[in-house]
């Protein structure tokens, strides 16, 4: 918790709102003192609203009395810690009566009595607490929006320098210059043709630029680096399609054969991480394959029926895409899988690869081509054109250590393609910009500095905004940092929120919520979906919908059931109105989803390359695109450091603004009328007490928010350790947060039936979560988790017993290393 030496999550008994400390420990002397103490601090408790010094006996006792480094979210958590001034002062804050259940009044805001506004909040112009029963036994706080939010460090004293009006020359675009086309690179006019009219290409990007050159006309392996959307698929598909086209081509010269049919053999093998960019990839080549149909390519991914792939394979593939551990089971099960002439081997995402442990597998895949390949050598002649030696392609944004680690497995003497060619000029001795990776230049970026209470219907508020014209933005993407807010923030913007009138009068919203606070009076019932129900994964959102047009949500992460994945994907890229997309990182890596004008990170990713790998959903190919990520106040907001470095000419700010959450709130939610100052918070206030009540009508929204809640602050916990001064768990004010999951209990006391205790983030019954019979079973005999594991990393079911036995260990490693990497995968999170 943040060290402002207040009490945090105290579980205070029912007895009255100031609870006596319990005096244990010390010696006699300090414990009569104390007591005394106590005694006079509690009987002026009521007249101490401006403050008073704990006594300093007393204060020795409580310490001594308290572990402070008990977990805060233990049920009867509490903690004592001294803010940086205390502990300089030696003296202890002044204490308060809470107000409005804030559970850690921020001291900063005490003089600022504009920011205290009761008017809003009913309860708060009564009594200094408003408390009511939760359902379970707990204890409910209403508390204003308003009130002890912390306030930013780091806000400008004069306005900060606003976008440069000029335009920037894209840095991932298709080339302009006439003589860049793609038959002078050596793609055959057939081709290049076919590229222009069918798939609307005209001219190559930098990078397939640089790449289509080396690999047409060369045999050796290569490293291809470059930023996200810049055509890295087509960089290494089309000059394997041209190669091949060239031996079909050969071959019905000579007369040997018609030409190279389903049945000549597997020519290449492109490997990526995860099934949705498999997919995709695989998708693209179909594209391009339509001018070559004798060619034909097909999938092996994990979650597919592996009998219908096994037939596949059966009936002959020239070209296969594949996820590691999907490929290296078809290896070891299905002969009808000859590898012998494969000539081209593509890993993509070569750093998420190794990131998710593939490593094992990728070897086993290197030493299974080299050993057949070998074992055939003589048959070559019968293809002629073929190369002697298999070219081996890795695709990185980065060249980090693991990447290099990846490089001595696969490749050897490999040339490394970059798209800018001022980044192979430097010379010996100079710094390698290897490490770097750059968003693309066009990207417009900002961040919004929201207290945590304020994050809810800031989100919407934003969101409202950017789909209130319609074509001002078509499709968003939100990103969240696991599968149950997902959930949760799907739910709430895919509901009928009781919207109530912004004119409603203080007295009206006095009386709602007084009745609300009367024990015996039942919320009102509004009949919902079920949340838990996953099959459902897009809907209108009302929320978000202006008058004019509706926009739907989506959402997308690693427990949905992979036909429910690719049905979604498939759906919100077809979608030609409005959408947002609430996913996990699940859809940060590889995915090409066409027309993405905005990425809202509303949760920071776990690490920087994650965060660019996200933003990069947006301004691909040369298109413009925007991208906001939502700081907390304080010390996330350091995290602005880590967002002037992602441009590469470095000139911090100039394609960054900042927004803050008036101004959020503002150009969202007050939508008509004048929009006076603070106009915004009746609306905002109204908001927030419709999304609380909506959460309060029925279990199982309650059971998700809280379960959203605590996977979220699980999650929360595993940023990169380079990163970790700014997401400091610590520091974030946990019953604030909570608010922003419709929550009014402390999170001290919070119970969530299906959480399973520390199996990570996101993590619910898996057999619930999909119903799935192999899970289940797998579930059953491995635990939940591996269960999880066995869908999401594409390891065999838990019944091809040998193989799936090796895999769970795999995943064991994996995860090892993720906890050692202190790092975040999407499968932990999805
Ligand atoms: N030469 C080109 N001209 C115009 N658009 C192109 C060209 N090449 C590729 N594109 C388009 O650019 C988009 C991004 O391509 P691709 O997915 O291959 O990028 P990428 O570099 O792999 O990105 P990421 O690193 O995010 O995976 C796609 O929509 C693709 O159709």
């Amino acid at each position: 918790m943040a060290d402002d030496g207040m009490l945090l999550n105290f579980s205070i008994p029912d007895t009255g709102i100031l609870a006596r400390p319990s005096l244990k420990g010390g010696n006699w002397r300090d414990r009569a003192a104390a007591k005394k103490a106590a005694q006079n601090w509690h009987t002026k408790a009521s007249a101490r609203l401006t403050g008073d010094v704990v006594p300093k006996a007393a204060k020795k006792i409580v310490e001594n009395a308290t572990n402070v480094n008990r977990t805060e979210l233990g049920p009867r958590t509490r903690r004592i810690s001294k803010s940086p001034e205390v502990a300089e002062s030696g003296e202890r804050p002044v204490k308060r009566a809470r107000v409005s259940g804030d559970f850690r009044p921020n001291h900063s805001e005490k003089t600022d009595a504009s920011s205290f506004r009761p008017q809003i909040n009913p309860g708060a112009t009564k009594k200094p607490e408003e408390r009511q029963p939760a359902q379970k036994g707990g204890k409910q706080v209403v508390s204003s929006l308003f009130t002890y939010n912390p306030s930013s460090t780091t806000k400008p004293q004069a306005p900060e320098r606003r976008q440069d009006d000029a335009p920037i020359e894209p840095s991932n675009a298709p080339l302009s210059d006439e003589l860049d086309t793609f038959t002078s690179l050596g793609i055959s006019t057939i081709l290049a043709s076919h590229l222009l009219n069918k798939m609307e290409l005209k001219a190559p990007t930098a990078i397939q630029k640089a790449a289509i050159t080396q690999l047409v006309k060369d045999d050796s392996d290569a490293f291809i680096q470059a930023e996200t959307g810049s055509g890295k698929t087509l960089a290494y598909l089309l000059p394997i399609v041209q190669r091949l086209m060239e031996i079909s081509a050969n071959m019905k010269k000579r007369k040997d054969d018609d030409a190279v049919q389903r049945n000549s053999g597997l020519f290449a093998i492109i490997m990526a991480p995860t099934r949705e960019l498999s997919k995709q990839i695989a998708l693209v080549l179909e594209k391009l394959l339509g001018c070559a149909h004798w060619l034909v390519a097909t999938t092996v991914i994990g979650g597919e029926k592996k009998k219908s792939e096994k037939a596949r394979l059966r009936k002959g593939i020239n070209i296969l895409v594949a996820t590691p551990g999907r490929l290296a089971d078809h290896l070891e099960h299905t002969e009808a899988l000859d590898v012998s002439n494969v000539r081209w081997l593509v890993l993509d995402e070569g750093d998420r690869l190794m990131e998710l442990g593939f490593e094992q597998e990728i070897q086993k895949i290197v030493g299974a081509l080299n050993l057949r390949m070998r074992a055939k050598r003589d048959d070559r002649a019968k293809i002629p054109g073929l190369p002697e030696k298999r070219t081996t392609v890795l695709c990185s944004a980065t060249m980090k250590m693991d990447v290099e680690r990846l490089g001595q497995i696969s490749l050897k003497d490999a040339v490394h393609i970059r798209a800018d060619p001022s980044d192979k000029q430097k010379g010996e001795g100079e710094e390698s910009d290897d490490q770097t990776f750059y968003a693309p230049a066009q990207l417009k970026q900002s961040y919004a500095v929201i207290a945590p209470k304020l994050r809810l219907v800031s989100l919407i508020a934003y969101l409202k905004r950017a789909f209130a014209r319609k074509g001002s933005v078509m499709k968003a993407i939100v990103f969240v940092s696991c599968a149950d807010s997902v959930d949760f923030h799907f739910d709430i913007l895919t509901s009928e929120l009781e919207e109530k009138k912004s004119d409603v009068t203080k007295d009206d919203a006095e009386k709602e919520d007084d009745d609300e606070k009367k024990p015996n009076k039942k919320p009102k019932i509004i009949p919902q979906a079920d949340p838990t129900k996953l099959s459902v994964t897009h809907a209108e959102s009302p929320v978000l919908s202006p008058k004019s047009h509706a926009v739907t949500a989506y959402r997308l992460h690693g427990s949905l059931q992979q036909s429910l994945r690719t049905s979604t994907l498939a759906h919100f890229t077809k979608n030609k109105d409005p959408s947002v997309l609430i996913a996990t990182d699940v859809a940060s890596r590889g995915l090409d989803l066409p027309n993405v004008d905005l990425v809202v990170e509303f949760d920071p990713a776990f690490a920087r390359e994650d965060h660019l790998h996200r933003i990069g959903r947006t301004a691909r190919a040369g298109r413009e695109g925007r991208a906001c990520i939502f700081l907390m106040p304080g010390c996330e907001e350091g995290y602005v450091d880590i967002l002037k470095s992602d441009r590469k000419d470095n000139e911090a700010g100039i394609n960054l603004t900042r927004q803050d959450a008036d101004d959020v709130l503002t150009r969202g939610l007050v939508t008509s009328g004048i929009a006076t100052k603070n106009a915004y918070m009746d609306i905002a206030q109204d908001l927030q007490l419709n999304v609380e009540r909506w959460a309060l009508a029925s279990p199982a929204r309650l059971e998700a928010a809280r379960r959203a809640f605590q996977s979220h602050v699980r999650a929360y916990a595993t940023h990169v350790a380079d990163e970790r001064n700014y997401f400091d768990i610590k520091s974030v004010h946990l019953g604030h947060l909570a608010k922003a999951f419709a929550l009014r209990e402390r999170p001290s006391g919070m119970k969530t039936p299906g959480l399973r205790t520390g199996a990570g983030r996101g993590d619910r019954t898996p057999a619930k979560i999909r119903g799935a019979k192999a899970d289940a079973s797998s579930a059953s005999k491995n635990g939940p988790l591996s269960a999880k594991k066995a869908v999401d990393l594409d390891i065999p079911d838990a019944k091809d017993t040998e193989e799936a036995a090796k895999m769970r260990k795999a995943v064991r490693a994996r995860e090892k290393f993720m906890r050692h990497a202190g790092m975040a995968d999407e499968f932990n999170l999805g």
